[in-house]
């Protein structure tokens, strides 16, 4: 393993499986991989992870096609170099599912995404599903609740599915930059999303927030994360 591999991306991803025990020796993980920056550096750091580290476990990568995916062939390509063992599920359920809306179906893709995830797990003998959310990604979730919801949530690090599947998320302590970085200095051939709603509204919304507040607190993100963890109970409504 490379140094700026360790420095750069595998201790913030060992430090969340460490803290949260994500994996465990024997584990078939299932990766769900848009293509996008964030799913495609940690489908290569769990590979990694499966053949250097202390345990040992499987990975597997699993994009859904659903139609609206590009540079798919350049990514397989990829992939085969590079020993990531990626599956392809098609099913082009988002061609049609912005018909006659006048709102944003993310919400309704993202469920029929996830179920289909879940379902592949299932009837391909996989206990865990690793899925690329950031520090970012949890930050906004949580500004996403208080701003449509009310309410203060968001994902979790490990968590358990209905179906008894575990659902990890080992990107929560990696920041965005250095994600970038490393996605150029692997040459990854990353997919395109042409869907026209990419740009989820509500999200854009509460990083433009986010964005604004680090202007004068740079470490707004951290603070979030840490106050996750550090909930005063005693001292809430
Ligand atoms: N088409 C897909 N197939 C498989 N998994 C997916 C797909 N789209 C998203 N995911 C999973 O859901 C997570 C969150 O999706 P989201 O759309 O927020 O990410 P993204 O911005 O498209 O891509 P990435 O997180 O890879 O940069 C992804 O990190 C990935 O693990």
């Amino acid at each position: 393993m490379k140094r700026w591999m360790e420095n750069l991306y595998l201790k913030s991803i060992r430090k969340a499986i460490e803290t949260y025990a994500m994996i465990d020796e024997g584990d078939r993980i299932l990766i769900g991989v848009s293509g996008g920056k964030d799913s495609s550096l940690l489908f290569y750091a769990l590979n990694q992870l499966s053949q250097f580290g202390p345990k040992s476990f499987k990975v597997t990568g699993l994009t859904v096609d659903h139609g609206l995916i590009g540079n798919l062939p350049e990514y397989k390509v990829f992939c085969k170099e590079n020993g990531l063992d990626l599956m392809v599920y098609e099913e082009h359920y988002a061609v049609n599912l912005s018909h006659g809306k006048t709102y944003a179906p993310c919400y309704t893709c993202s469920r029929l995404r996830k179920g289909i995830i879940k379902r592949y797990a299932i009837e391909n003998g996989y206990n865990k599903i690793a899925m690329g959310h950031t520090k970012d990604d949890l930050v906004e979730t949580f500004m996403m609740n208080i701003l449509q919801h009310g309410k203060m949530a968001t994902m979790r690090p490990i968590s358990e599915t209905e179906e008894g599947l575990v659902m990890i998320r080992p990107l929560m302590f990696l920041e965005e930059t250095a994600i970038i970085k490393s996605i150029e200095i692997l040459k990854f051939p990353l997919m395109m999303d042409t869907c026209e709603f990419a740009d989820d509204r509500l999200r854009s919304k509460a990083e433009d927030l986010i964005n604004q507040i680090e202007l004068t607190i740079p470490e707004f993100s951290d603070k979030v994360i840490q106050a996750l963890s550090n909930v005063d109970l005693e001292r809430l409504l």
